[in-house]
């Protein structure tokens, strides 16, 4: 039996950290049934993590061009579950993620909620708004209501189960189908995923210009193994490249830690990273309101102060 469907985040085969958070909030609906959309073979090559993880049943809707027809296989194995077993649905509140609930939710007549950080039994939600200002209580109505959650919003805890694989029937892409033709997969570099990161250093205008990442912010997250960062008037000036925008308009993060380097605190910046565990701010100006949320706020200029934390981290 089956409580509550999660979409399974994998690239080619490799489970993301977002699926074993999904699988936990999961947990409070009873039996969790993890979807599995890929190529054949990739259910299988997920079971001993999916069953580790709390996956009672794990479906795979499996075919040769799964991976290559954008997020419609997706769309079509979660809303053709939900609509049967009527129960809710949890999705990772990526872009993608997003996407596909909205669809699957209009498919099967029921409600969706997005970027949730907490959910009960009785499908009560929770979700931070206005930049984390407040936290709105949301409800979804229908038989199948989906929810899209927040990475990094609970600590994964595994919980043994039975994995047990149900095969799902794909069907075949229609004529008016997107299909990828090729792919070229980014330069992923040695540091972590922004939006998984357990620890962000972001920089600011304050950095003053792309060396400032290369010479004070990159070497500060190197030695604390974090991702990078970055306001937009840093990516606006040409600092660092757009996909590590954190904020409204860029990547939304709830690390561990955050470090703010030479960032104001603006209301888009604060509406990506107010969820993290810890923020520590480095700004000149003590009237920043980065210095509002900050757990640990160090009134001083950057240049000083990130290469000093940077060494004393080395020599620990
Ligand atoms: C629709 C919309 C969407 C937006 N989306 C986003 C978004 O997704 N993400 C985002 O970040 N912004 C977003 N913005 C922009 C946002 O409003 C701010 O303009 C931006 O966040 C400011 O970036 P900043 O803090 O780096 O720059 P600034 O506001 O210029 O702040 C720079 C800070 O650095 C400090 N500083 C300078 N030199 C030093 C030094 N040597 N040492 C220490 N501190 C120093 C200064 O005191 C200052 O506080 C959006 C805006 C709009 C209108």
């Amino acid at each position: 039996m089956t409580n509550v469907l999660v979409l399974v985040d994998h690239v080619e085969g490799e489970l993301q950290n977002t699926t074993r958070e999904l699988i936990t909030a999961g947990r409070i609906f009873g039996q969790v049934g993890a979807v599995v959309v890929g190529k054949p073979g990739t259910a299988e090559g997920l079971k001993s993590e999916l069953a580790a993880a709390g996956a009672e049943t794990i479906y795979a809707a499996e075919s040769d061009e799964a991976d290559s027809l954008l997020i419609t296989p997706s769309v079509d194995a979660l809303s053709g579950l939900a609509a049967h077993l009527q129960v809710p649905v949890l999705v990772s509140a990526s872009a993608t993620g997003n996407e596909v609930a909205g669809r699957v939710s209009a498919r099967v007549g029921s409600g969706a909620v997005y970027g949730i950080t907490e959910i009960d039994a009785e499908r009560n939600a929770k979700k931070p708004v206005f930049g984390g200002e407040y936290i709105v209580d949301s409800g979804a109505a229908g038989v199948a209501p989906v929810f899209t959650w927040q990475a990094g919003s609970i600590d994964p805890e595994p919980q043994d189960a039975a994995g047990e694989i149900q095969a799902v029937e794909l069907p075949g892409a229609g004529p008016t189908a997107v299909k990828i033709t090729s792919f070229a997969p980014a330069e992923a570099g040695d540091r972590p995923d922004l939006a998984e990161a357990k620890i962000v250093v972001s920089g600011g205008r304050g950095v003053g210009g792309s060396e400032g990442f290369t010479d004070v912010v990159e070497p500060l997250a190197d030695a604390l193994g974090a991702a990078v960062g970055a306001s937009r008037a840093a990516v606006d000036a040409d600092y660092y490249p757009g996909k590590f925008q954190v904020g409204q308009t860029g990547v939304t993060v709830s690390p561990n830690l955050y470090i703010a380097l030479g960032i104001s605190g603006a209301i888009q910046h604060k509406a990506g990273m107010q969820t993290s565990k810890t923020i520590v701010a480095v700004n000149k100006d003590d009237e920043a309101s980065i210095f509002e949320i900050a757990d640990f706020g160090i009134v001083g200029d950057l240049f000083n102060v990130a290469p000093q934390a940077t060494e004393e981290i080395k020599n620990r």
